[in-house]
């Protein structure tokens, strides 16, 4: 069951009418499914459920602390990318021994607050960074757990600006030099070698990249065990892909059988994975609220004139479409039977001409004061939200059945200024 549908022509979240929250809340508010976060994890968990495994939810994608706290009570781990995730991650109750520390520019304040706080491992993307670590753990008298992570160079077929596991992409370390840093590590009596480590892209829509990372990574591993390091962690990373639109991405099911036959020799290696947008990207939506329909009359290169639905939420509410020409469905909250249509780029308030939601879309015939769904915002949707335009951020809603939570409050003018400071010039 899908838990955004339509009863009598109605727009719900679960069991509670969208119009309902935006009554209470106002717009743009994003509004996430507590059932379907539950339902992404489990599926997740029991498609890998023949092997040990360990799932550490990518925080980047939503890192609501509701949505944290949800994921961690159904045994997610993490893998964070800052400090400020590894707070999050923390405050949520996600446990320090599952989490996971990914990112190419790690700050020694940051990988301080990793080792002391006891995660699980770090995946390290440079021989400075290795080096780094190596000080900080001595400072702390601490053993460094740690995996490389290995650039494969396999290309992921995904959008350009997410892949990032081919030669070319700033990501990880070639194999050789892995292999290098490793042996380095080896000798280090701070640092403590358990894994390997890659992450190739993100939205894949196909499993043959996952594998063929997969057997790289394998092989890599299998020759560190030979030179005697006692590894016991492969992490894959994140990276499959949900439906947007017309993309068809397969499902956790088969991307789990996939891997789980790359790893029938390797019966005593705990696989990890580090999914993010597969668990909250079809678990958001952004409601908005139409403010005007204006049309711009016909010209030579644009012989039809050209209609624009300028609603309240904007390219600091959702990056995506401006960022990566992404595609997400856009569905009236009040469902309308074979009515009139029209063709209009949905956009915002925001002084960009990049700065829109959908291009050349065909709609149902809207009116100002209706309101908009967003679809599959979930991921990559808040929390890449910004102030551009002095614009207060979204409220956030956590719906679980017939209730639903404001479990992050619409900013206010206050907030915006609040850290700033007239000096006396
Ligand atoms: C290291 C790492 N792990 C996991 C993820 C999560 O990716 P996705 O949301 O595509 O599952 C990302 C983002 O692409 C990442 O950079
Ligand atoms: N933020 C991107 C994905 C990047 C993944 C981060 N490693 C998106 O919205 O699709």
């Amino acid at each position: 069951m899908h838990h955004f549908h339509y009863h009598k022509r109605e727009l719900y979240a679960e069991e509670v009418p969208v119009a309902r929250i935006v009554e209470e809340v106002g717009t743009p508010v994003y509004i996430y499914s507590a059932a379907t976060l539950r339902r992404h994890f489990r599926v997740f968990r029991e498609a890998f459920s023949g092997i040990p495994h360990l799932l550490c939810y990518s925080v980047k994608a939503n890192s609501n602390l509701a949505v944290l706290a949800l994921l961690a009570r159904e045994g997610s781990g993490a893998d964070i990318v800052s400090g400020g995730e590894l707070y999050r991650a923390l405050r949520a109750g996600i446990p320090p021994e599952k989490i996971v520390f990914s990112g190419v520019g790690k700050t020694e304040k940051e990988m301080e607050e990793a080792l002391s706080a006891g995660i699980l491992m770090f995946n390290v993307e440079s021989l400075g960074e290795l080096e780094a670590l190596s000080r900080v753990a001595r400072r702390l008298g601490r053993k460094a757990p740690l995996a490389i992570r290995v650039n494969p160079d396999v290309d992921p077929r995904t959008h350009p600006y997410i892949s990032t596991g081919l030669k070319k992409n700033k990501f990880g370390l070639p194999e050789g030099l892995a292999f290098q840093a490793y042996l380095r590590a080896k000798e280090d009596p701070y640092l403590e070698p358990v894994g390997v480590d890659c992450h190739i892209g993100s939205q894949l829509t196909e499993i043959s990249p996952f594998v063929e990372a997969l057997r790289r990574l394998k092989t890599l591993y299998l020759r560190l065990r030979e030179e005697g390091l006692p590894l016991r962690y492969l992490d894959l990373g994140g990276g499959l892909g949900i439906v947007y639109g017309e993309e068809e991405p397969p499902p956790p099911r088969e991307y789990a059988e996939a891997l789980l036959r790359e790893m029938r020799d390797l019966p005593e290696t705990t696989l990890i994975l580090e999914p993010g947008r597969v668990i909250a990207g079809n678990a958001g939506i952004l409601v908005t609220r139409v403010l005007y329909v204006k049309h711009h009359p016909p010209t030579e290169e644009n012989p039809e004139g050209r209609t624009f639905v300028i609603v309240d939420a904007g390219m600091n509410d959702l990056i995506r479409p401006t960022l990566y020409q992404a595609y997400h469905r856009i569905q009236p909250i009040r469902e309308t039977l074979e009515g009139e249509t029209l063709v209009a780029d949905v956009v915002g308030p925001i002084c960009e001409s990049g700065d829109f939601l959908a291009r050349e879309r065909r709609l149902p015939a809207v009116r100002p004061g209706e309101l908009l769904a967003v679809m599959s915002a979930g991921a990559y949707g808040f929390v890449m939200s910004s102030n551009y335009n002095s614009r207060p951020r979204a409220a956030e809603v956590l719906v679980d059945g017939a209730r639903f939570f404001v479990v992050r409050k619409r900013e206010t003018y206050e907030d915006l200024v609040r850290l700033e400071e007239i000096p006396e010039f």
